[in-house]
């Protein structure tokens, strides 16, 4: 499968290097960027094609990713609508919809909305996809073939679900990595060292997660089996209960889903 990205930032790199790690050839792959430095970047990380614009070859592809931030897509679109044929369109943008992008491009109708996330630079992303009921299979597979090969996929069939699935873990490496950061200022105030309050609270990031994920209890009976009666667990999630941490939490889901809708409400208008 030839594979066009069109932006080539943070997100496009992950999915390009999760895809090399597991055995997909560069010379399949091209990517559009503006910029020389990420093209430079993109070469000498991964051996792709770069282009700054896109051309006739790159967009002779079997799938074209856009990969741009969703206040660029629009501009983006109007650049490629006239190379459009019957590419698959594989969307990762926060917000916009299917229909919009599709109607930027010139009325293209075999459009994929996509939300990946960062870990799927070591091949330990989930992604939540969501197509209309009218595209067929074989491009339902060929979008589910790049984010499968770079981690776990969940399919949605409504797609406001897609800033749900925004909120909770295309964001979410972001709410992991702020937590690393409370464990280690934590640590440190209580005297560790830097690098062994980082050490201490990644690992048990990692130890963890991979318990919740092999264990057929739910999360909340394993935090029950840490928290001794009178003991520190205790005293640490009264503190935390106290601060309303788990409202908060779902406050801040709500936030990124609400700015997910209003993305697709303000670009999409155009
Ligand atoms: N960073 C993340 O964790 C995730 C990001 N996304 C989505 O992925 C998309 C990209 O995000 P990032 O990679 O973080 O942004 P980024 O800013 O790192 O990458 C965007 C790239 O597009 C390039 N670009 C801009 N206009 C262009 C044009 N006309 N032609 C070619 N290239 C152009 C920019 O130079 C930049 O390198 C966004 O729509 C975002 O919503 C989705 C899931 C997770
Ligand atoms: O912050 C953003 O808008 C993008 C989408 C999910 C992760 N990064």
């Amino acid at each position: 499968m030839r594979i066009t990205f069109i932006g080539g930032g943070n997100m496009a790199s992950a999915l390009i290097g999760g895809m090399l790690k597991r055995g997909a050839q560069a010379s399949d792959i091209a990517v559009v960027e503006l910029l020389a430095e990420g093209r430079e970047r993109l070469v000498r990380d991964f051996g792709v094609r770069t282009l700054e614009s896109l051309d006739a070859q790159a967009a002779d592809c079997d799938l074209l990713v856009l990969s741009v931030k969703p206040q660029q897509m629009r501009e983006v679109c109007a650049g490629i609508a006239p190379h459009m044929k019957r590419q698959t369109v594989l969307s990762i943008a926060a917000g916009l919809r299917a229909a919009d992008i599709g109607r930027w491009l010139g009325g293209h109708a075999r459009m994929v909305r996509a939300m990946p996330n960062t870990p799927a630079l070591i091949g330990q992303g989930v992604t939540g996809l969501y197509a209309d009921a009218s595209l067929g299979a074989a491009e339902r597979a060929q979008a589910e073939q790049v984010l499968s090969a770079v981690g776990s996929v969940v399919w949605v069939d409504d797609e406001t679900l897609i800033d749900a699935v925004t909120a909770v873990s295309g964001s979410g490496p972001a709410y992991v990595f702020y937590f690393i950061e409370a464990l280690v200022r934590g640590g440190e105030a209580l005297g560790l060292s830097a690098e062994q309050a980082r050490d201490l609270a990644i690992a048990t990031f990692t130890g963890a997660s991979a318990l919740a994920a092999q264990s057929p209890e739910s999360p909340a009976t394993l935090r029950e089996r840490v928290t001794s009666k009178g003991g520190t667990t205790e005293a640490a999630l009264k503190s935390m209960n106290a601060d309303a941490v788990s409202d908060a939490i779902v406050r801040a889901l709500a936030a990124a889903a609400a700015r997910g809708a209003e993305l697709g409400d303000q670009l999409g208008r155009a």
